[in-house]
């Protein structure tokens, strides 16, 4: 693997999972036999990019987790009260473990079924010199703008608007300014963007689509393990 893209990789998967509502941590739930997280992680790894991963875990599964990811170059640590702290708290983790990281890829648990071939466009474009990058695809719907009481206050215009993926990447430095921010957003590039940093875009995929619901779990049993 080329050093130069060579990238850690913090995989946010301490969230609980309400949506879905297995009544376990999301990450821990098995699609075809594996948990999300072990698919999430093994996908990150076959991109021949990532050289060391740090997964953000539930406090109370730490044991497990780490159980699960033996063998692999993936080290665990507790995560937050939100996604941001989650990210913070393994970002810490990965600059004392490897301190001469230059990229850094911010990979949801969640999108476990996330094609190879986005974790390298990512990687790639962050290695060609952006510093931060996101996949993203276009929108399927036309998209509302509405107050607080649901009324209607405007269409925006489809052709400028992206549904956003990860994994997202960063030049290392640029990541942990962005987290000394102390801001909090839905996203990574969203603290990025708050610095006035420009934010790049690759092609996503439907494949690394968000598990967060039922529905999103049967498509990821149906269709999106078929091949793996
Ligand atoms: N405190 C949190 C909350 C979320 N996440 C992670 O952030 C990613 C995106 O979050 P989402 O899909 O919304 O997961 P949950 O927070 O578990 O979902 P829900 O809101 O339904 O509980 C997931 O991999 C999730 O594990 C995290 O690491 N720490
Ligand atoms: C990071 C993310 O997956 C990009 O689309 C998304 O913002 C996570 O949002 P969530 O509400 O925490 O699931």
């Amino acid at each position: 693997m080329a050093q130069l893209n060579a990238a850690v990789a913090l995989v946010p998967a301490a969230g609980r999972g309400e949506r879905l509502g297995f009544g376990i941590p999301k990450a821990l739930v098995p699609v075809r036999g594996a948990p999300l997280l072990l698919h999430a992680v093994r996908g990150l790894l076959s991109a021949g990019r990532v050289r060391h991963v740090v997964v953000a875990a539930p406090a109370e599964a730490l044991e497990q987790v780490s159980s699960l990811l033996s063998g692999l170059p993936v080290d665990v640590v507790a995560g937050g009260s939100d996604r941001t702290e989650s990210v913070g708290l393994a970002l810490r983790h990965a600059l004392a473990v490897v301190p001469g990281a230059r990229i850094a890829l911010v990979h949801d648990a969640a999108r476990a079924f996330t094609p190879p071939e986005v974790v390298a466009r990512v990687v790639d474009a962050v290695a060609a010199g952006a510093r931060a990058v996101v996949p993203v695809l276009p929108m399927a719907d036309t998209v509302k703008l509405v107050d607080a009481d649901g009324v209607v206050l405007g269409t925006p215009d489809r052709a400028a608007l992206r549904v956003v993926q990860t994994p997202q990447g960063f030049d290392v430095e640029t990541l942990v300014t962005a987290h000394r921010s102390g801001l909090s957003a839905t996203d990574d590039a969203g603290l990025v963007e708050a610095l006035g940093v420009p934010v790049n875009t690759v092609d996503g995929h439907p494949n690394a689509m968000k598990v967060t619901t039922p529905h999103d779990l049967a498509v990821a049993e149906k269709v999106l393990v078929e091949g793996l």
